[in-house]
């Protein structure tokens, strides 16, 4: 069978480039593709180079309309506006389009949404690691078993250069947790706290952010009762994860129809 061929977006970044190493070290897919923004200093550097591996002879370039006449899909690790304007490409083309990119608004989602449906086959999810999903479905069982006695808190830490919060994984806990116990995340979240707030209000689900380091990512799920406290924990330690998640869907999205879907699709968790 020959390989399942992939364009990376978004190359030269900090996910970029353990996307083109993770491809590189797995059977049955290959890079056939690498882009960055144009005018970027890597336009026309080898991508194996630029990852820090032997040169794969695929320069990096700025189209990729281009690239992906030749390849099956996309991975896209990018910014929300550049998954967007990249979706239109992979619909209109019938691809794959793997995406991890966070930060996206509630309208954006949904325009991400319609353009799948429209033509791509396409997998996103806010952290696409086996742990964290498996995570969020302990997480739904726990809110699911405790009622609102038990006050649920969300705490992150992320690197210094990390552009948006609270993160993708901790909303994507924070769905799970609101599932778990049957109410709308949105209508009960509280994103931050400062100043006189009040009593905390029973049933709202907090979100907390740190950012600092080379923290690669660390999420808590803290259930707070009377006298007792559940945390529930994932910890990083390597990008590597995360890329490996996102070629696992890549391969799965394969013979998938035209659609819009989850790492928990992917996984199976669903
Ligand atoms: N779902 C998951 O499992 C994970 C998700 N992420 C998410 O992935 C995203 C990227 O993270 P990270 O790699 O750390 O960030 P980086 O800033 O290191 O990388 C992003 C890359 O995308 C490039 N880019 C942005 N816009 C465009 C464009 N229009 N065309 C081409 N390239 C573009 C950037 O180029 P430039 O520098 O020129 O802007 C940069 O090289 C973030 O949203 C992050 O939260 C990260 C890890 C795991
Ligand atoms: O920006 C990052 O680095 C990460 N982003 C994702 C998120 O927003 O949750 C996933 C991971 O935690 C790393």
């Amino acid at each position: 069978m020959t390989d399942l061929r992939l364009v990376v977006v978004g190359a030269q970044g900090r996910m970029g480039r353990a996307l083109i190493t993770a491809i590189s070290e797995q059977q049955g897919v290959c890079v056939a593709g690498a882009v960055e923004r144009e005018g970027a200093e890597c336009i026309g550097m080898d991508a194996g180079t630029l990852a820090g591996l032997q040169p794969l002879d695929i320069p990096v370039t700025s189209d990729l309309d281009a690239a992906l006449d030749t390849a099956d899909g996309v991975i896209d690790f990018t910014a929300p506006q550049a998954s967007l304007a990249f979706s239109r490409i992979t619909a209109a083309k019938s691809k794959i389009h793997i995406i991890g990119t966070t930060g996206f608004t509630p309208e954006e989602e949904a325009e991400l949404k319609g353009i799948a449906e429209s033509g791509a086959t396409m997998v996103r999810s806010g952290n696409m690691s086996l742990g964290v999903n498996l995570l969020s479905k302990l997480i739904e069982q726990a809110t699911k078993a405790l009622d609102a006695d038990f006050d649920i808190e969300i705490l992150e830490m992320h690197h210094k250069h990390k552009v948006d919060a609270p993160s993708g994984t901790a909303l994507l806990l924070g769905e799970a947790a609101a599932q778990g116990r049957g109410i709308d995340l949105h209508a009960n979240a509280v994103m931050s706290r400062e100043g006189m707030t009040g009593a905390r209000e029973r049933g709202s689900i907090g979100f907390a952010t740190l950012r600092g380091g080379s923290v690669i990512g660390e999420h808590s799920v803290i259930l707070a009762g009377e006298g007792e406290r559940i945390e529930l924990t994932h910890k990083a330690q390597d990008r590597s994860i995360f890329a490996r998640g996102a070629v696992k869907a890549a391969s799965w999205a394969k013979d998938k129809p035209v659609g819009y879907y989850s790492m928990m699709d992917v996984l199976g968790l669903n």
